[in-house]
């Protein structure tokens, strides 16, 4: 499933690129207002921190919400206390796009994250010139020099790279990039297994000073107090948002 995930993102991003070729999107990318600083946004403070996704269908649940303004949600995701919007861009299997993020760009003053199965430079530049400030890195996805390459771009463009692990090896492999922002998904991509207690056996292999972002599976406030206790800075939450009222669920969550 990773596979075909990270392939259909690429075969897609193929075709945005006969309409925009690689030069002018980076010209588009670079003349951007600067990236907003999202390790600012989401360093350690005295309660949980919540990157808010927008997330309409997913492949292991099916379609959640429909969603038709993501920057309204995203909106009310800001005035709830949020500190930073995921926005799906994948558009098969999450029916998300581009036009998403940068409608959501628009709409917050917080930092905005493309959550995607990246594998290439363009893919980057899409995510900046859309207005992101955080672009995600799946370990699982990619092999080591491409993840050290495209980690580096990321962060040339002065935006924040999150790097997402799943297991032990792999939380191993974003911290020998020197990667300050790391997230541990509880779902196996592969399998879409969820497992919340791995965040609790892996978090101590993250160096302090390393944000550390808990992501997946939280469906109550009793999630996020785990995540918590096991040293969890920030949650990133999809289904229990879209699903719920999104202030209500938010001050919950900002309550941990
Ligand atoms: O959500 C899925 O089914 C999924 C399947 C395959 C690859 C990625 C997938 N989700 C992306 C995410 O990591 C989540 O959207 C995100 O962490 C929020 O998860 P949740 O709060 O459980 O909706």
């Amino acid at each position: 499933m990773l596979e075909q995930l990270l392939a259909g993102s690429l075969e897609d991003a193929a075709e945005r690129r006969e309409l925009m070729p690689y030069a002018r999107l980076e010209a588009e990318a670079l003349s951007r207002p600067a990236a907003l600083d999202a390790l600012a946004a989401l360093a350690p403070a005295d309660h949980m921190k919540v990157i808010a996704e927008v997330k309409r269908a997913s492949p292991s649940r099916g379609d959640l919400a429909d969603i038709p303004e993501p920057q309204a949600l995203a909106a009310q995701y800001e005035a709830g206390g949020a500190s930073a919007v995921s926005v799906l861009t994948e558009q098969r299997r999450f029916k998300g796009s581009l036009a998403d993020l940068e409608a959501v760009r628009k709409a917050v003053s917080i930092p905005v994250l493309r959550k995607d199965f990246i594998g290439d430079e363009y893919q980057v530049l899409e995510a900046r010139a859309a207005g992101a400030d955080l672009v995600l890195l799946i370990v699982a996805a990619l092999p080591q020099p491409r993840l050290e390459r495209l980690h580096t771009m990321i962060r040339e463009l002065g935006m924040t790279p999150l790097v997402e692990a799943h297991t032990a090896d792999e939380v191993a492999r974003a911290v020998d990039l020197g990667a300050q922002l790391i997230g541990v998904n509880a779902r196996d991509l592969r399998t879409f297994e969820l497992d919340r207690e791995l965040f609790g056996r892996v978090a101590d292999q993250i160096p302090a000073g390393v944000v550390r972002v808990a992501e997946s599976a939280v469906l109550d406030v009793a999630d996020v107090q785990r995540y918590r206790e096991a040293g969890a800075d920030a949650v990133l939450v999809g289904e229990a948002l879209v699903t719920n009222d999104p202030i209500a669920t938010l001050s919950a969550y900002l309550s941990v």
